[in-house]
């Protein structure tokens, strides 16, 4: 899959599957971490190569990073950001993958080069 491609364009080819719906960037925004209905970790997401993951509060109490990074990270793209971190980062990353916004990818990967 996706062997036409360059690296940096696949969205997470590191990734065991791709997984989830289409979500548009809208809904993305909706999921930043300021409206989250029900506080840190319950509701929100981030992009990274067009992925969207929701992110558990197990996540924001434990990354390494801290937690403000993150919650300025949510309902956008954070491709540069997460890009320089570790195989296990990436790893762990892949189990809150709950699906893929178009949009973001393309800005985000494709049109970068
Ligand atoms: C989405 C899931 C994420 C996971 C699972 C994750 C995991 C990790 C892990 C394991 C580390 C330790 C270093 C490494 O192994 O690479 C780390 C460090 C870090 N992460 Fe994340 N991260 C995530 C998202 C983000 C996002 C979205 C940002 C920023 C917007 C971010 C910013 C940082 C920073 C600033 C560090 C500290 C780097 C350093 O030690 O110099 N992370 N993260």
């Amino acid at each position: 899959m996706f062997s036409w491609l360059r690296d940096e364009w696949v969205p997470w080819p590191w990734s065991r599957r791709m997984r989830g719906r289409v979500i548009t960037r809208d809904e993305l925004w909706q999921h930043r971490w300021r409206i989250c209905p029900k506080g840190v970790g319950q509701n929100c997401w981030v992009s990274i190569r067009g992925l969207v993951l929701q992110l558990p509060a197990e996540l924001f109490a434990r990354h390494p990073g801290g937690t403000e990074v993150l919650r300025q990270a949510t309902g956008g793209d954070a491709t540069e950001a997460f890009g320089s971190h570790s195989a296990y980062a990436r790893a762990w990353a892949d189990r809150y993958v709950i699906g893929f916004c178009p949009e973001i990818y393309n800005q985000a990967c494709v049109a970068r080069f």
